[in-house]
């Protein structure tokens, strides 16, 4: 079992999308990597996958780089891409076979592990259907099959429940923690508080920054999941919302105007919000 050492990544592009993030992701847990829409959290996934090379900074995985110079992923990665990367005229069952042939396993067996693996995701019955003839939902759980048939040592899924009900979600949770048990490394970047809130541990991003306290994420940054759970768990209350209006009922002559209700201070995000609170240190 190793962690996957992530150490002072920089990476710049026009500008930095990452700047200075060290962090270990643990083996045997289940890591959160959540943080508002184009935060850097993909970007983050992809360095410390060796998808792609940072500017500065080590990925770092038993002793070795996770960067290769090719941008090839090491055969210890695998990853579940947010846009799914399957191969839209093959089936589903092929789509997750090809990962175990690319990884040298006989034809054969590679289709029977690809049956077992679908069945995981509750899909086997749709292991002959094409993958363009699936559903959002579906293909997003081929390609967690894909991802977690391997046995990867590292598994990085991107949104891994974004197009899930919640029976689904919790079935892939079921999943994910299963490959941590076995000790492998396993981040889930999520806009889903559920599912940050079931990970062992949850680091936050803005601007390409790790972010130590939750507080300081800008609530109106996030997507729309956490703006939703954040606004139904509180009513309505911003800065630039009027304060409430005077009742409107009728006032004897000499009786005063009611005062205005203030409107409540703007939200903020706290670690009282269920919707990003840390799990507990063990
Ligand atoms: N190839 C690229 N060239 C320039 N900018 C890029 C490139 N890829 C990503 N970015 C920018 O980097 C930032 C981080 O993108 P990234 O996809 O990592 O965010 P994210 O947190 O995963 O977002 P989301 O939650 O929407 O998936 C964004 O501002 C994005 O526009």
């Amino acid at each position: 079992m190793s962690d996957l050492r992530l150490s002072g990544i920089t990476y710049v592009l026009s500008r930095t999308l990452l700047d200075d993030v060290s962090l270990d992701f643990k083996a045997g847990e289940l890591t959160a990597l959540s943080g508002p829409s184009g935060s850097g959290k993909t970007t983050l996934l992809s360095v410390a996958g060796g998808l792609i090379e940072p500017t500065s900074g080590t990925s770092s995985y038993a002793d070795g780089s996770m960067w290769l110079g090719t941008g090839d992923p090491r055969p210890e990665v695998a990853f579940v891409l947010q846009v799914y990367g399957l191969v839209p005229i093959l089936s589903a069952r092929e789509n997750v076979s090809v990962a175990l042939r690319a990884r040298g396993v006989k034809p054969a067996e590679a289709d029977e592990r690809a049956e077992a693996a679908l069945a995981r995701f509750h899909i086997a019955d749709l292991g002959d259907r094409q993958v363009e003839e699936l559903s959002g939902g579906q293909m997003q759980r081929v390609a967690l099959a894909r991802g977690l048939c391997v046995g990867a040592g590292v598994l990085l899924a991107d949104e891994p429940t974004s197009e899930l009900d919640e029976g689904n979600r919790g079935l892939v949770l079921a999943e994910l923690r299963k490959e941590a048990d076995r000790g492998a490394v396993v981040v889930v970047a999520t806009h889903d508080p559920a599912v940050a809130d079931a990970c062992d541990a949850h680091y936050v991003i803005d601007e390409g920054r790790l972010v130590d306290h939750v507080e300081e994420v800008h609530f109106e940054h996030f997507a729309h999941p956490e703006r939703r759970l954040v606004e139904e768990a509180a009513p309505p209350h911003f800065d630039d919302m009027p304060a409430a209006a005077p009742a409107t009922g009728e006032r004897a002559p000499d009786e005063p105007a009611p005062e205005p209700t203030p409107a409540p201070a703007r939200h903020r995000l706290s670690e009282d919000d269920a919707a990003f609170r840390r799990p507990d240190p063990k």
